[in-house]
């Protein structure tokens, strides 16, 4: 069995789970620990024990660890993409490139971790100097969910670690072998006992303890909104700092006089790849009258050719959806847009050589936005086509959602693309590009509700991995 770190030491937790491959429900993965509430409470201890030594290190031990990391996180893509691919679902390609992705976040920030600046301000007192300075918050809780299994851990941990913070980390219950591949490195490069401690298990218990835990001075989490809600309310009485990324139903607009060569597999891309798990997917697609029709048939044709099956399959562009709960969500979704009036495209639960949760890409053609299946999130292969009349209207639609994390358009007219990047409200804004897949180096995140706090990525995430102290001194 897997077990999670607590203090440097590796420990049984009171219960365990089965790791299952989505794409062949028989194959079990590995056994991993489950922590209980009174191994949370260890870890913060452990964690609240390390922190006065990390945040006094050099930032070049820290540098270092991180670099460590990253070079091992490379060494073994082939491997951790492969367990990556088993767990979560997605093609093989896509999970050593995600692999990639947490070793360049960790060498990213093995390089701000020596970069930590403050500001020396002329004071309004001759003979007085102030400094401003950036120290670590303290203990942080890092929530992540299975969709980017080692990347999201990566671009959460390695900040933490870099500002000098010390860290609790719990990963989906449904995706521990990334995460504990992951920790597994942290303590093979050499991290410090209590600085980085690994609480598997469910939300409902571990991720519940850690909100609840006032030895945690701050919470970053990726999921869904109402737990996002619920851990806002909790850091609100017990004063924690929180970083919240969650949903998303991003617009992909695409004008009467996009490239098709470039929209329809932006789009594809956008809707699709990775089962359409993506925060960032392009779930709504709206399209101008007069492109409509030239662009449904070619995305349809293109989407029905996608090809479905083993993400250890080279061939295979697109694996099966996470779990068995995720699908049935993903399949009543498909029947609620058929109810309320899309002519659906694709859509159904099919078998392969295996046994496993895949479904084909859907299109909802003939959607409106006021659909619940163009409102909600579904988080999986399924995509809304909305019809609208000129710029004005498709920007209307697209800003038209509870969500503001990513947006897109596809448009010859540089018109357009300026007025589309400041008016849209999103976080992240795409020009011919798919709203998905982005870069590991500049911010990540979004407005209403599908963020709340400061951004993650880049240096931006200094805001929420540190505090700023102001410091007066006499010099007289
Ligand atoms: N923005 C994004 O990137 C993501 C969005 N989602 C959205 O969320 C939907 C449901 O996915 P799901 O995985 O269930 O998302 P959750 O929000 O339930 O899970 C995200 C993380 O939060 C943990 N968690 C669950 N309950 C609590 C709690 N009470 N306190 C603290 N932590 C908790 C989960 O633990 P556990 O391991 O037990 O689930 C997991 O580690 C998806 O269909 C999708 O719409 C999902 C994943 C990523
Ligand atoms: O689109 C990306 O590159 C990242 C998406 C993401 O972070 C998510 O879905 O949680």
């Amino acid at each position: 069995m897997k077990q999670n770190l607590i203090a440097g030491a590796w420990v049984d937790g009171h219960d365990a789970v089965e790791n299952r491959n989505p794409a062949d429900i028989s194959e079990v993965i590995g056994v991993y620990a489950r922590a209980s509430v009174e191994q949370v409470d260890q870890a913060v201890q452990a964690a609240n024990g390390a922190l006065r030594g990390w945040a006094s290190a050099s930032p070049q031990v820290r540098s270092d660890l991180l670099e460590a990391v990253a070079q091992k996180l490379l060494a073994r893509k082939t491997e951790i993409g492969t367990v990556l691919a088993r767990e979560e679902g997605k093609t093989l390609a896509e999970a050593i490139g995600e692999t990639v992705r947490a070793a360049q976040v960790f060498r990213f920030f093995a390089g701000e971790a020596v970069r930590v600046a403050g500001d020396a301000i002329a004071s309004l007192r001759t003979d007085v100097d102030v400094d401003v300075v950036r120290e670590p918050v303290g203990v942080v809780g890092l929530i992540t969910p299975w969709n980017f299994p080692i990347a999201i851990p990566a671009w959460k941990i390695a900040p933490a670690l870099a500002y000098g913070n010390t860290v609790v980390f719990k990963p989906a219950d449904l995706t521990p072998a990334s995460a504990h591949l992951l920790t597994e490195i942290l303590y093979e490069a050499g991290c410090p006992a209590g600085v980085f401690n690994l609480v598997m298990g469910q939300g409902s218990v571990v991720g519940n303890a850690m909100s609840a835990h006032s030895g945690i001075n701050a919470i970053s989490f990726t999921g869904s909104v109402p737990v996002g809600q619920n851990l806002a309310i909790d850091a609100a009485r017990s004063m924690k700092k929180i970083q919240l990324e969650m949903g998303g139903k991003n617009p992909m607009v695409v004008m009467d006089d996009a490239d098709l060569d470039i929209a329809v597999p932006v789009v594809l891309n956008g809707a699709f790849f990775s089962t359409g798990q993506r925060c960032t997917a392009s779930s709504r697609i709206i399209v101008d009258a007069g492109i409509h029709d030239a662009f449904v048939d070619r995305l349809v044709t293109q989407a029905q050719a996608l090809t479905v099956g083993n993400p250890l399959d080279p061939s295979v562009q697109i694996g099966p959806v996470v779990s068995k709960k995720q699908l049935v969500g993903n399949l009543e979704y498909v029947d609620l847009a058929r109810a309320e009036g899309a002519e659906v495209i694709g859509g159904e639960h099919v078998d392969r050589d295996t046994t496993g949760y895949y479904q084909i890409p859907a299109v909802f053609l003939n959607a409106t936005n006021d659909m619940r299946s163009s409102r909600e999130e579904i988080f999986g292969p399924c995509a809304s086509i909305i019809k609208v009349s000129g710029f004005d209207h498709a920007l209307s639609v697209a800003n038209d959602t509870e969500f503001g994390l990513s947006s897109g358009i596809c448009t010859s007219s540089l018109k357009y693309a300026r007025e589309f990047k400041r008016q849209s409200e999103a976080g992240m804004v795409m020009v011919n590009l798919p709203t998905a897949g982005v870069d590991y180096h500049v911010p990540f995140g979004g407005c209403k509700g599908s963020s709340h706090g400061s951004r993650e990525q880049g240096r931006y995430a200094a805001e929420f991995y540190t505090t700023v102290k102001t410091a007066y001194s006499f010099a007289g």
